[in-house]
């Protein structure tokens, strides 16, 4: 159905079989939120959780807590809540750390298999893409630095150049699926075949597919995979994040990080580090269990719906906004970076213009939140949990107020964060 009015936007919206599902949420009146790519919005169920968690498990009961309220089993009864949502089967996921950090074990695990193959101990190259978020293309040079054996970084221009790139010096192939920057959504099977071919491992990075786009680790038979909690599965800021080990890695699967939690036995308090047999030998140590624990009311609410759902609403979403901001803000320059193709679009879209960070400061002072990224970019993140059409529509008419009366400020200073 093409939305043509604000009308037409409304009746959608009551038409969504998602609609509901936005009540979920805690989003204040009049405000248009599209950064649930960046920080999801609070589940009202998080609050609960919070209270009963600080109240009872820590308050009352304290360290009984580790047992009687399953604080100690955390990381994989989320794993296995999780699992589902990218294609993982149960036992192969554990939520911990962060992003960066099971980055690191992961590339640190990859490295270790390949090096102690002689059919690949040879090969020396960790592709990845300049675009990547940065923290994986830091947490790669960490490693090879510190490994000091003669890997090195390869960083591709464009997606393009991905399959003239992997060739059997490739020791890995570690990629965003979905861009953080453009939104570009990698084909994974494709990819990992590719990689595959030449003797490769792949690790992919899901911060902006878990929850946003349908995954499959393990029919496209990935390697490993990372992602964070705090954007599409709405965990709440700095949410721990998850790391997939496939069972048929798993014997293989050591990664420096050798802490107690990932013992086979950590209250036998041994002397000589043993990992335990399963994907709890991606943990390390004690974990954050009040931040832990609120992420459980973001993914019981992909419970009451499935991806494929998701998804449509999503493109339907995406598609809207690119159109409508190539109708009404046809005038100004603005330069999609996200592709128009649904194969390879993820639910984030990206706008080029000079003045970028000026108006998107503005849009947030009216309460239309999307973000910015260097260089020059406007991004806007669609969750079809609580993303409205009507949302879109009204973002668009904010957007082109802004940009027809140039009602930003050139000159505004940056925050921070931006
Ligand atoms: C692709 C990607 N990887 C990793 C991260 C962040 O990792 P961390 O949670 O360790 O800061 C982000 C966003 O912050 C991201 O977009
Ligand atoms: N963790 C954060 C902390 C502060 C500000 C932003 C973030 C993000 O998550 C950024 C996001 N990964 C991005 O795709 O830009």
């Amino acid at each position: 159905m093409r939305l043509t009015s604000r009308n037409a936007c409304q009746t959608a919206d009551q038409l969504d079989s998602l609609h509901d599902l936005r009540k979920e949420f805690r989003l204040a009146d009049g405000m248009i939120y599209l950064d649930g790519n960046s920080l999801g919005a609070q589940p009202h169920a998080a609050m609960r959780k919070a209270q009963h968690v600080i109240e009872n498990e820590w308050g009352n009961d304290l360290i009984k807590s580790w047992n009687t309220a399953g604080w100690f089993d955390l990381p994989s009864r989320l794993g296995n809540q999780l699992a589902p949502l990218i294609g993982a089967d149960p036992n192969e996921v554990v939520v911990t750390d962060t992003t960066s950090i099971n980055l690191f074990k992961a590339i640190a695990a990859a490295l270790d298999i390949q090096a102690r193959d002689p059919a690949t101990a040879h090969k020396k190259t960790i592709i990845t893409e300049s675009s990547n978020f940065p923290t994986d293309i830091y947490m790669a040079e960490g490693i090879t630095r510190w490994l000091d054996r003669g890997y090195h970084i390869q960083l591709i221009e464009s997606p393009e150049d991905l399959a003239t790139s992997i060739n059997d010096d490739t020791a890995l192939v570690m990629l965003t699926h979905v861009n953080y920057r453009s939104g570009y959504l990698h084909d994974m099977q494709y990819v990992t075949a590719q990689a595959h071919q030449h003797g490769a491992m792949c690790i992919w990075d899901l911060a902006h597919s878990a929850g946003a786009v349908p995954v499959e680790l393990n029919k496209a038979n990935a390697d490993f995979a990372v992602g964070c909690c705090y954007k599409y599965l709405n965990g709440g800021p700095g949410a721990p994040a998850f790391i997939w080990v496939p069972h048929r890695h798993q014997a293989q699967f050591a990664h420096p990080l050798t802490g107690w939690w990932g013992h086979a036995a950590p209250f036998a308090m041994q002397t000589h580090f043993e990992a335990t047999p399963g994907i709890r030998r991606a943990l390390c140590g004690t974990q954050p269990i009040v931040s832990l624990a609120m992420i459980e009311s973001g993914l019981d609410l992909f419970a009451r719906t499935n991806m494929q759902t998701i998804r449509d609403k999503s493109l339907a979403l995406t598609d809207l906004f690119i159109q409508r901001v190539e109708h009404v803000c046809a005038s100004h320059q603005l330069e999609l970076v996200t592709p128009r193709s649904h194969q390879h679009r993820g639910s984030h879209v990206s706008f080029k213009h000079e003045h970028a960070y000026a108006i998107i400061q503005a849009l947030i002072a009216r309460q239309v939140i999307g973000d910015y990224r260097e260089p020059g970019i406007m991004r806007f993140g669609f969750t079809p949990l609580y993303t409205s059409f009507t949302d879109v529509w009204d973002a668009v008419e904010h957007l082109s107020d802004i940009l027809d009366k140039q009602l930003y400020d050139k000159n505004i200073q940056r925050n921070v964060v931006t």
